[in-house]
């Protein structure tokens, strides 16, 4: 389904999951092997010998291949295909001297990661393969870290503190985080780390006006409105109306009331916010290369004849709305990519035409340092008109 339709992997999950009246504990190993399996589909195929094309035929042989991976017992499955053992530990050792097959990397994407990473890309592309640990934002609206951490201890979800991350916590339990009633109520959001550094960089201050421009359904705009305390003006923009209803439901839950939802019908909606605010928030439409621990579909669906095209588009983004932002007000440009085109040579280009910003800072968030999803950001200052 995920691959064979194009349905994002979440997405899929819900699917399957909705009318299921599966334990917690059988959801979370459902995830982890679909995730491993899709993380590393290359390498399963090889050592199955299947083709991506018989999957949908072959997927018990494939199933079984995974287990002897893991060195598990092999599942009772009726007709399963099995495979034959001495060929499938030969065909291991072929795998552990073909590094981005042992990782599960596509030829195309080792090629950009050697071409844009060279020597750090093979460590990116090992974290990549690996499962992403599950983290959560407390809402500051609504109550502190610490509060959250023995709310969900009493309703049976562990967690713990990230060291460097004040508003995240790591679920450490199989827990079904969303019957939670610390859910419902809107203590938390499900927000991995390093997005919740990105929207830390943005250091909103109660009583700001603030722009989160590619807000989609307001991951980072939520963490905005907690940094403003509710006070002050924040507004999320994006193409997409649907985002942006499902932004307001959220915020409606998290207690956030000062934002505010505009679609971007034209280039007028911009050139009205013309040196406006405080902080202007551009996390805009990426390669997504930085999460795919946590969207591993992408990599088989995704060419690299994608990444110009994305490339114009965020260039086109920088150029037009950074306009908003007024003299003395910083711009925060962010990507979920790790690929130095997307991000740097973006913010390079970018000084490069207009002397109006400079560069206060800039950071890598690297999978494999970090242990989070990898991203980047880039704060720069309006100097001039
Ligand atoms: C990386 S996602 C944003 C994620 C979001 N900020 C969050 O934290 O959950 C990029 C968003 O940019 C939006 N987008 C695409 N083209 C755009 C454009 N020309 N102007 C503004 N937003 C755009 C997409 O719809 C998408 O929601």
């Amino acid at each position: 389904m995920v691959l064979s339709e194009g349905k994002p992997l979440d997405r899929a999950y819900s699917h399957h999951f909705s009318g299921l009246q599966l334990a917690p504990s059988e959801q979370a190993r459902i995830t982890v092997v679909a995730g491993d399996i899709l993380r590393k589909l290359n390498l399963y195929c090889y050592l199955s010998d299947v083709k991506s094309e018989e999957m949908s035929r072959m997927g018990t042989r494939l199933l079984n291949v995974w287990h002897m991976f893991h060195e598990l017992e092999l599942p009772k499955m009726q007709y399963a295909l099995q495979m034959d053992e001495r060929e499938y530990f030969d065909r291991l050792e072929k795998a552990k001297v073909q590094p981005a097959l042992w990782d599960g990397c596509p030829e195309w994407l080792d090629t950009m990661g050697q071409a844009q990473l060279g020597d750090a890309w093979a460590k990116e592309r090992a974290a990549l393969s690996t499962q992403p640990k599950r983290y959560l934002r407390v809402n500051l609206l609504k109550c502190t870290r610490e509060d959250l951490g023995k709310k969900l201890r009493n309703e049976q979800v562990q967690t713990k503190e990230v060291e460097g991350v004040d508003t995240a916590l790591e679920v450490t339990s199989d827990s079904a985080l969303f019957r939670t009633e610390s859910f419902k109520k809107g203590w938390f959001e499900q927000q991995d780390a390093g997005s919740q550094l990105v929207a830390a960089a943005v250091d909103a201050k109660p009583g700001m006006r603030v722009v989160d421009a590619c807000a989609g359904a307001g991951g980072k705009t939520l963490s905005i409105a907690a940094q403003m305390q509710g006070k002050g003006r924040l507004l999320a923009m994006d193409v997409e109306q649907w985002k942006l209803d499902s932004l307001k439901q959220r915020a409606r839950r998290a207690n956030a009331h000062n934002v505010e939802t505009r679609i971007i019908a034209s280039s007028k909606t911009i050139k009205r916010l013309k040196l406006s605010a405080d902080r202007v928030l551009l996390d805009v439409p990426c390669s997504g290369l930085g999460v795919l621990k946590r969207n591993p579909d992408a990599k088989w669906r995704d060419t690299p004849e994608r990444l110009p095209v994305l490339v114009a588009l965020q260039k086109h983004i920088l150029q037009s709305y950074s306009r908003m932002v007024k003299v003395g007000g910083i711009l925060i440009y962010a990507t979920c990519s790790i690929m130095p085109e997307e991000n740097r040579d973006q913010i390079d280009a970018f000084l490069a035409e207009n002397d109006h910003f400079k560069l206060i800072e800039d950071e890598n968030i690297s999978v494999a340092d970090s242990g989070f999803d990898g991203f980047y950001l880039a704060k720069l200052e309006r100097i001039s008109e």
